[in-house]
């Protein structure tokens, strides 16, 4: 992302931010090559909540985020995010945020400390800081052990860790991630649960995630907001959309009455992505 011109202290400064949502969408659309994949989507994400964006392949979810983190422009719509009108302050947009993409975007061949200096220097982090905030995060991560092995040594798991850790170095207000636990063990995904939940406690960074893993959702989630065909069909709280449709509902229920057959033949995507891709050998 080049944020170079922009100095991370701007970042704490927010205006607009105030006003209660960390996301606001109107009509947000996408089409490529005249194919709508994002459809008017109207979302709101406030203020220091974790909201998590479901769907079944193909819905439109990795298409909204990438419009959000400033990598796609709209078709047509508008959008604020952080505080920052997404079309006319991107720059600013990307000083604000972190994202955790899908794909794998750590240096394997760099130590966890050296993709977090790295980031640092990226997010033009004053030098005297640098050393401070990249221990703090090797702490708050659990990786201080690890920090000068090679990256293409660590777990999934401990990827995942040095990667969040690399997108909130600035303290954005918002982190947004695709997937985040897709491919770890019951174990590595608990660790992202905690350090996620930790990161809202004590920076009050709100969180935008999207996810196939209802449990992810009942264990995480404020709110959800469900997107089939491009449309953003069902946001609520997971009690409330389970109490809609009765008093034994799961959130598989809810997903299902929305997304109907998608779920069992899947779409052109197939279910065939079970862990993340990478280029340095970890899926
Ligand atoms: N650059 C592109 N050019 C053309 N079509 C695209 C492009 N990117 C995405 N699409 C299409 O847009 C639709 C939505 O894709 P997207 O990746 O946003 O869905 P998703 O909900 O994130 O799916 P998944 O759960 O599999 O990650 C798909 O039909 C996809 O093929």
């Amino acid at each position: 992302m080049d944020i170079r011109n922009v100095p991370a202290e701007t970042a704490s400064v927010a205006p607009g931010f105030e006003q209660g949502y960390a996301v606001r969408t109107r009509g947000l659309t996408k089409a490529f090559d005249g194919h709508v994949v994002v459809d008017h989507v109207d979302l709101e994400v406030r203020d220091g909540e974790i909201f998590g964006l479901i769907g079944p392949n193909g819905a439109g979810k990795s298409t909204l985020i990438k419009m959000l983190t400033t990598l796609l422009p709209p078709t047509s719509g508008e959008a604020t995010v952080a505080g920052c009108d997404l079309l006319r302050e991107a720059r600013l947009v990307r000083a604000r945020i972190g994202y955790v993409p899908q794909l794998l975007s750590a240096d394997g061949a760099l130590t966890g400390r050296e993709n977090l200096l790295l980031s640092a220097r990226l997010y033009l982090l004053p030098r005297k800081e640098r050393a401070e905030r990249i221990a703090e995060a090797l702490a708050m991560t659990g990786l201080e052990g690890a920090a000068d092995r090679p990256a293409q040594n660590y777990s999934g798991g401990m990827l995942r860790r040095l990667e969040i850790a690399q997108s909130t170095l600035h303290r954005p207000r918002l982190l947004i991630m695709d997937e985040p636990t897709v491919g770890l063990d019951p174990v590595a995904r608990n660790a992202i649960w905690d350090h996620v939940r930790d990161l809202r406690t004590r920076f009050g960074t709100t969180i935008l995630i999207t996810t196939h893993v209802m449990e992810e959702v009942e264990a995480l989630c404020d709110r959800v907001g469900i997107l089939h065909h491009g449309r953003l069909e069902k946001v609520g709280t997971p009690a409330a959309l389970k109490a809609e449709i009765g008093p034994d509902a799961t959130l598989d229920d809810v997903f299902a009455q929305i997304a109907g057959t998608d779920i069992e033949m899947g779409d052109e995507h197939g279910n065939a992505r079970e862990s993340r891709r990478s280029a340095i050998g970890h899926g």
